[in-house]
């Protein structure tokens, strides 16, 4: 009997703490909702949903941004879960944020290693920064001028594919095409790697990118999707799809290795630019091959979607506004003619194929939107911000907004004329400043025409299509 007593009294005794606890949080809870309203509220926003906050944060469905930026103006706050984060269309405050040294976000993907501290999601600042100068050399225009071949010979791949299935009248995906054959161009002009994928209809490694960026895009959407049961079939294909792209990532980065150490004569590309990532930081041997896989998969996500959805909508607006298109066609036969090779130089020509493809991104910006962490105190548009909140800028909502546009909504490629004014810093579909897009740094080089490196070698399928839809 007194032990029973005993062990009653003690279970009373914990119960009491824990609900003194218990309570003791909570109040912790409230004064940091108080402090977190004192020090934000004056910021224009939405009224919260719940008391967790606004729960749907809403990343993924751009014309609610879009509206409430309307609404709100040039910067308004969203209390997720009482994080606040600052939704931001002011040119000043993009154009001073996005050129300076502030840090992004990171992601794990569903607890497995996805793009880790690869080129987009590092943190650190000189730890990304020495990256991005050993990346460099694989992007410059050198290197790429020296990849034609392999552009050429994919492109005509897809031609002879659109040919065949226009013979026998079979619909072409052409979102579907294009995402094989960008892929088949990463694949060989960073990774030394010939899948031919339009010819193997070899569908595994195109899937496991596509269920990847289906897991990236819950996961930026609602952080919690992981934990759900309902979830769990999906999150295993995606940490399977994870998986492959990191095994098959170990496999020629090996290869690549081994054809070094035998002193075989290797390309200088991504591949062997990723390579001399690795012994650069005091990292363990296993933690340079994860950072040497988090650059292989961050490649592959950053450029192959992007460019493949930035294609297929530039088809669809040509589909639907023949002038346009008929103008695209006459430059494209005044620049390459009966010509079969398309050079370099022949790409630096094409300026309204440029209009078009930038007038693309303004209403299909293929990577929406940034963020950047902001330290210290700082005024957007004549309200205060405190230190410590996250901005997003999202070059969707910039590109339709009546105040930077006339008439957004119209796909009109004499907005990008070349003697038309630049929009000021409300276009951005490759970013801007220190951590802008790789594939894009061809302004570095004072070239005013076209913008892009990588990127610009995807003018090249255009130049390919039109000619062949004007001979078919
Ligand atoms: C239409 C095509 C593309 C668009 C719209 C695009 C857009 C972007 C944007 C907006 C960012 C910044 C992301 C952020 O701040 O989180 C970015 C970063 C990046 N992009 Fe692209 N991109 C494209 C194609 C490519 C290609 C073809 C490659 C290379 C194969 C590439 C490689 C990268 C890399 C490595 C970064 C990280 C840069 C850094 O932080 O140093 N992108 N891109």
């Amino acid at each position: 009997m007194a032990l029973f007593h005993l062990i009653t009294g003690w279970i009373g005794y914990v119960l009491m703490c824990l609900l003194g606890l218990i309570l003791i949080v909570f109040l912790c809870f409230c004064l940091y909702i108080k402090y977190i309203h004192l020090k934000y509220d004056h910021i224009p926003g939405p009224p919260r949903d719940s008391c967790l906050g606004t729960f749907y944060i809403l990343f993924s469905v751009f014309y609610c941004i879009f509206d409430r930026s309307e609404t709100y103006g040039p910067v308004y706050r969203i209390n997720g879960m009482h994080i606040v984060m600052l939704f931001v269309t002011c040119p000043d405050t993009t154009k001073v944020n996005l050129l300076s040294r502030y840090s992004k976000y990171s992601i794990v993907l569903l607890f497995r290693r996805f793009l880790g501290s690869g080129l987009i999601t590092a943190h650190n600042h000189d730890a990304w920064y020495k990256q991005r100068r050993i990346m460099d050399p694989a992007f410059s225009s050198l290197y790429l001028r020296g990849q034609m071949g392999a552009f050429n010979e994919r492109a005509e791949r897809l031609m002879d594919k659109l040919a065949d299935m226009a013979d026998t009248n079979t619909a072409a995906n052409m979102h579907q095409m294009f995402n094989l054959v960008t892929l088949d161009i990463i694949t060989k002009v960073a990774f030394g790697v010939d899948l031919d994928l339009l010819k193997e209809s070899d569908t595994l490694f195109p899937k496991a990118i596509e269920m990847c960026l289906k897991g990236m895009v819950h996961y930026v959407r609602d952080s919690t999707f992981q934990l759900y049961p309902k979830n769990k079939k999906f999150i295993n294909e995606v940490k399977e799809s994870v998986k492959l792209l990191r095994s098959t990532g170990r496999r020629w980065i090996n290869e690549r290795k081994m054809a070094i150490q035998n002193g075989e004569d290797v390309p200088k590309d991504i591949l062997t630019q990723i390579l001399k990532t690795a012994g650069k930081e005091e990292n363990t041997e296993n933690e340079d091959e994860e950072l040497m896989l988090d650059n292989f998969v961050t490649l592959f996500v950053a450029g192959q979607e992007t460019t493949a959805n930035q294609l297929a909508f530039a088809i669809m607006e040509l589909g639907r506004l023949p002038e346009i298109l008929a103008n695209v066609k006459q430059e494209v036969d005044d620049v390459i003619g009966m010509k079969q090779e398309i050079s370099f130089d022949d790409l630096g020509k094409m300026t309204y194929l440029s209009q078009v493809l930038k007038e693309t991104l303004r209403l299909y910006p293929t990577a929406p939107g940034t963020s950047r962490f902001i330290p210290n105190d700082i005024t957007i548009n004549g309200i205060p911000i405190p230190a410590g909140v996250t901005c997003f800028f999202n070059s969707y909502v910039c590109g339709r907004l009546d105040k930077f546009f006339e008439e957004p909504l119209k796909f009109d490629p004499e907005r990008f004329h070349p003697d038309t004014a630049k929009p000021y810093y409300c276009y951005y579909p490759f970013a801007l400043g220190p951590r802008s897009c790789l594939g894009q740094s061809f302004a570095q080089f004072g070239h005013t025409t076209h913008s892009m490196v990588f990127l610009y070698f995807y003018y090249f399928l255009y130049c390919k299509i039109i000619l062949k839809t004007s001979t078919l």
